[in-house]
């Protein structure tokens, strides 16, 4: 913030984009993991948005835009980052309104699926796979571009959006309205459901459906 005010003199603008997680099902992650996947996106978010509020913003007012992610059915395969992300969505609503006496505004983008070579790059060999995994859960039936993503981060930034705050922007096609992309593979691991004529029905059904298969 301090070389961005030495070199420019202001800072209208705070976009927090920087970010990412790895994937690996919860109980596989080490605790330093977890904690690098949130210091990244939601402890990096936090500090930006707060340096940028007390070295400028609290004065002059400004706009902020947190990137956060898909995470509206939890993200299973990559818990950490949907913890990091739905507390960033959640700090984006209180830092709304703590600053709004400054003239600042804060909102969130979340986006769908989106690919570009540099995302795909960081999972290494997996990247192509995982990103192509993704297609049939977008109702649009193909990924996002970036420049998909970035005419909604530029209209929260613009006085266009002068009286929105608050507010998270789903730009996502209704993926996060369709299906999960998790898998749960078929159990009988579930507690019985209590004994009674609505258990009865339901074994009846299930048995009348069993032995049509
Ligand atoms: C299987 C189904 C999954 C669901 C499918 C969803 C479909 C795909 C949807 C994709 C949507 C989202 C896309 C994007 O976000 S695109 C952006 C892509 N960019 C990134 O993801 C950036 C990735 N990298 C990072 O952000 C950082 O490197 C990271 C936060 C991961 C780590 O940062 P840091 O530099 O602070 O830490 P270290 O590299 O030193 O690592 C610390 C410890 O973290 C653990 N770790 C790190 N990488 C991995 C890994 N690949 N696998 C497992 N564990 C990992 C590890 O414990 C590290 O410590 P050690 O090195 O000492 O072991
Ligand atoms: N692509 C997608 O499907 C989705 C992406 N997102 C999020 O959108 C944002 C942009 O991702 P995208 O453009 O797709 O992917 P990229 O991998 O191209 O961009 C991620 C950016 O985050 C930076 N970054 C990662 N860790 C840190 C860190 N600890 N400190 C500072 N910068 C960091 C990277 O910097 P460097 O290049 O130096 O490593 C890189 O510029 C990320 O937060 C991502 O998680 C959210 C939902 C979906």
């Amino acid at each position: 913030m301090a070389s961005t005010l030495k070199l420019h003199g202001r800072i209208d603008f705070l976009v927090n984009n920087g970010g990412g997680q790895f994937s690996s099902p919860a109980n596989m992650m080490s605790a330093k993991g977890w904690k690098a996947v949130i210091d990244t996106n939601l402890n990096g978010t936090f500090l930006c948005c707060r340096e940028a509020y007390n070295a400028w913003m609290k004065d002059h007012g400004g706009v902020i835009v947190n990137i956060i992610a898909d995470m509206w059915k939890g993200f299973p395969g990559m818990a950490h980052t949907g913890a990091a992300r739905a507390a960033v969505d959640n700090l984006t609503k209180s830092l709304a309104i703590e600053w709004a006496h400054s003239g600042v505004r804060i909102n969130s983008v979340a986006p769908g699926t989106i690919i570009s070579k540099t995302a795909m790059e960081n999972y290494k060999e997996y990247g192509p796979t995982l990103f192509k995994m993704s297609v049939p859960f977008s109702p649009a039936k193909r990924l996002g571009v970036p420049e998909e993503i970035s005419p909604a981060v530029c209209f929260l930034l613009s006085p266009a959006a002068n009286y929105i705050t608050g507010a998270t922007l789903k730009v996502d096609a209704g993926q996060s309205l369709y299906h999960s992309i998790w898998e749960i593979p078929e159990h009988d691991a579930w507690p019985e459901a209590p004994e009674g004529e609505n258990t009865d029905v339901l074994r009846e059904i299930m048995d009348k459906t069993k032995s049509k298969l």
